[in-house]
């Protein structure tokens, strides 16, 4: 296995005696950018473990952040090979977005300044969205054109809209934005309300925006309770609590995360990047997941946002869950955060302009 040294690009071997079963598929090369801050600090080992490809699919790890962040990621890296991890074929640290991106099949876009207490979100977006526009021309250059691109780096899905704009060569539908760590959220509160275990809840819905004009959809939820099926609203019996108290907390709890931390959610969010990327490449059968995705104005919404709708994927390819009844309660706040999403389009478009 080799590890390279960040800056310097030396080889040095660490004894991992045999780290690749014969049996074994090829490599795929992953990038993670923002290697060296938070998020990928727990991000990075349920890649190289096997958590997001499976267990036998070795991966490549590709490792991007900002030049006088290298000294950090030596130490990443370091770790990374202390941890002696069979799946994990190789490292390759670096600074340069183009060396990143080259040949990757998959890429957790989270480099961006996370928002801290007492800054707007206009703020993040005016310092953020220009790494997705150089990030989307070197995708353009560089990645495989079946690239599957997670953006997770805020505002996540007006960054994945930017760096879609400017990787044409790759398909739209390349590029999706993270909300799953709303829906992991959201599915956490109503298994609390309801007394169960997290996985008996599911087809809990993220739509919009990753923010807090988000709408988190508990109407078509579904739950286990004593062996058999049940709608959610009619187990909770509370449509005060589900129009309220519930849709206020998941839409809230990042910036409840930032105040209690001091800092922005990190091992909850590299979870949900986890579950993302899995379901993505590996499928979701019939439970629906929500991810951002560049709308078709499905259900109304505003087209050529990225918005945040739920889906099933299989073969790799997600596709909206069509046919759901829209209440009126949930037109206005699918209206709402879909409004949200074209002002925020219009301003990172202004960004990009300079
Ligand atoms: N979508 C979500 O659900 C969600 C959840 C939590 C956090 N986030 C966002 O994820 C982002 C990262 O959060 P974090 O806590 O890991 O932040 P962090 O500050 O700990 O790490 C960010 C890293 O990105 C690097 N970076 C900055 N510019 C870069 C560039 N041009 N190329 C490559 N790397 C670059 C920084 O040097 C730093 O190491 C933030 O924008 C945060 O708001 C999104
Ligand atoms: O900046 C915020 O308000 C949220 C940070 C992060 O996206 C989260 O959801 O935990």
């Amino acid at each position: 296995m080799s590890f390279l040294c960040c800056g310097t690009g030396e080889k040095f071997n660490v004894d991992t005696t045999v780290v690749v079963k014969h049996e074994m598929a090829a490599p795929i090369k992953v990038v993670v950018t923002g290697a060296a801050g938070q998020i990928a600090y727990s991000l990075l080992y349920q890649v190289a473990s096997g958590a997001v490809f499976g267990p036998e699919q070795p991966v490549y790890l590709h490792l991007l952040d900002i030049a006088p962040m290298m000294g950090v990621l030596e130490g990443v890296v370091m770790e990374l090979a202390d941890c002696a991890l069979p799946l994990l074929a190789g490292v390759l640290p670096t600074a340069n977005p183009e060396e990143a991106f080259k040949d990757v099949s998959a890429a957790f876009l989270v480099g961006a300044m996370p928002r801290r207490e007492g800054m707007e979100r206009k703020d993040l977006l005016s310092a953020n969205v220009r790494i997705f526009k150089e990030q989307g021309q070197a995708l353009d250059k560089v990645a495989r054109k079946d690239v599957k691109i997670l953006v997770v780096g805020n505002p996540a899905n007006t960054n994945a809209l930017i760096c879609s704009k400017y990787a044409p060569s790759i398909p739209k539908e390349n590029f999706t934005a993270m909300t799953r760590l709303d829906q992991n959220r959201a599915q956490s509160q109503l298994a609390a309300k309801l007394g169960v275990p997290v996985k008996d809840v599911k087809n809990v819905i993220i739509w919009g925006n990753h923010s807090s004009t988000q709408f988190p959809d508990a109407s078509n939820a579904i739950v286990t309770i004593g062996g058999a099926e049940k709608s959610v609203p009619k187990a909770i019996n509370d449509d005060e609590f589900l129009k309220t108290t519930f849709v206020s907390t998941v839409q809230k709890r990042g910036a409840a995360v930032i105040a209690a931390r001091k800092m922005s959610s990190a091992l909850s969010a590299a979870k949900a990047a986890s579950d993302h990327m899995r379901d993505w490449f590996l499928g979701t059968g019939d439970r629906w997941v929500s991810m951002g995705v560049v709308s078709d104005g499905s259900y109304g919404t505003p087209r050529d946002v990225v918005y945040s709708f739920p889906v099933t994927v299989s073969n790799g390819k997600w596709k909206i869950v069509q046919g759901l009844t829209i209440s009126d309660f949930a037109r206005e706040k699918l209206d709402l955060t879909g409004k949200e999403l074209v002002e925020e389009k219009q301003d990172a478009l202004d960004v990009c302009k300079d």
